[in-house]
């Protein structure tokens, strides 16, 4: 048997951290929602044993480093099943990018395989197995718009943010997310207001949720990749509301009212930016099916 599932990409609206953990891990409290910029994970049975790869993308390893075989294996001990899977990594979310493009293909694997080996768990079961894979995994698991808390991994569903256009530019570099938070210096930094960004939701106020965009990591990044910098300063000029970078970055993510502005800033980025992609906010949450 052969079934499909679409992993989409995540943007972080506001993204704060509170302390360091004994554990290592920081303590965070993150609004998150999935765009419609999605890789496609097939999943196929295996007559051999075996979890086997197939990605085609000189960046996603095809070994247990991947975290969609990761999760793969996870369930698979879990839940004793003797059978094997190939999962097919068609990759469109760019790697390395602050839109955990990773975990959001291990989760579509817990959801795919959850189907294809007949399992029976609950969204919030597989989210809780995510959990031990990576810390964006449970919210990529359920997907929609939720705030974040513990490392990641505590998830409060929230409402649908305000219609809008969002503009995604990755500059050339790759950021390294267990670096970004060692330079973080908690006691310095820019806190956003976290209730004043789900109050934006509530209230579905774009203009309250573009004054509220902030991440606590992105001086961080910016501080050693002047790019980042650029690209924010160019997509305001070029007519975004409002311009932030998602989780570690270096991905730029740009809010767009009106229609009749993207194509501008689309095509302005494009003269400097390879990578720039127009989406959507991914409405719904994933269901069961
Ligand atoms: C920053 C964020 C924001 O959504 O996303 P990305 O930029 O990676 O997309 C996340 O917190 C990233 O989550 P994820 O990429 O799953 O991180 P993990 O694999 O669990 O951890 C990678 C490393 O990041 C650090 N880490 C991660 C999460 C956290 N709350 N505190 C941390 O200090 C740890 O050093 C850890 O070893
Ligand atoms: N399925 C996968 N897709 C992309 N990267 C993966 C995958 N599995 C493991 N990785 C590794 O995880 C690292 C971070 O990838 P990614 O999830 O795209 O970034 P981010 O954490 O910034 O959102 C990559 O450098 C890559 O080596």
């Amino acid at each position: 048997m052969k079934l499909m599932e679409k992993a989409p990409a995540k943007i972080n609206l506001a993204l704060d951290v509170l302390y360091k953990r004994p554990d290592g891990y920081h303590e965070v409290e993150m609004v998150m929602t999935t765009v419609d910029l999605a890789d496609r994970i097939e999943l196929s049975d295996l007559a051999a044993n075996e979890i086997r790869i197939i990605s085609h993308n000189r960046f996603v390893p095809d070994d247990n480093r991947n975290l969609a075989y990761q999760a793969a294996a996870l369930l698979k001990d879990r839940y004793k099943v003797r059978t094997g899977v190939s999962i097919s990594i068609e990759k469109h979310i760019p790697v390395a990018a602050g839109l955990a493009g990773g975990s959001s293909d291990a989760a579509a694997t817990l959801r795919g395989l959850n189907r294809l080996w007949k399992l029976g768990l609950t969204l919030d079961e597989l989210a809780e197995l995510g959990s031990e894979i990576g810390s964006d995994v449970p919210f990529c698991v359920y997907g929609g718009t939720a705030l974040a808390t513990g490392r990641g991994e505590k998830i409060e569903h929230l409402p649908v943010p305000p219609k809008c256009w969002i503009i995604l530019a990755k500059p050339t570099i790759g950021v390294s997310t267990a670096d970004v938070y060692k330079r973080l210096n908690v006691a310095d930094a820019d806190h956003p207001d976290i209730l004043q960004m789900i109050s934006a939701l509530e209230l579905s106020d774009y203009r309250k949720v573009c004054s509220n965009l902030k991440n606590v990591l992105e001086q961080v990044t910016l501080y050693t990749n002047p790019e980042v910098a650029h690209i924010k300063d160019q997509m305001k000029r070029f007519g975004a509301d409002a311009v932030l970078m998602s989780g570690s970055g270096p991905t730029v993510f740009g809010l767009v009212e009106h229609e009749s502005r993207v194509q501008r800033i689309y095509n302005g980025l494009r003269g400097f930016c390879d990578q720039v992609y127009t989406v959507r906010i991914l409405g719904e949450r994933n269901t069961l099916e």
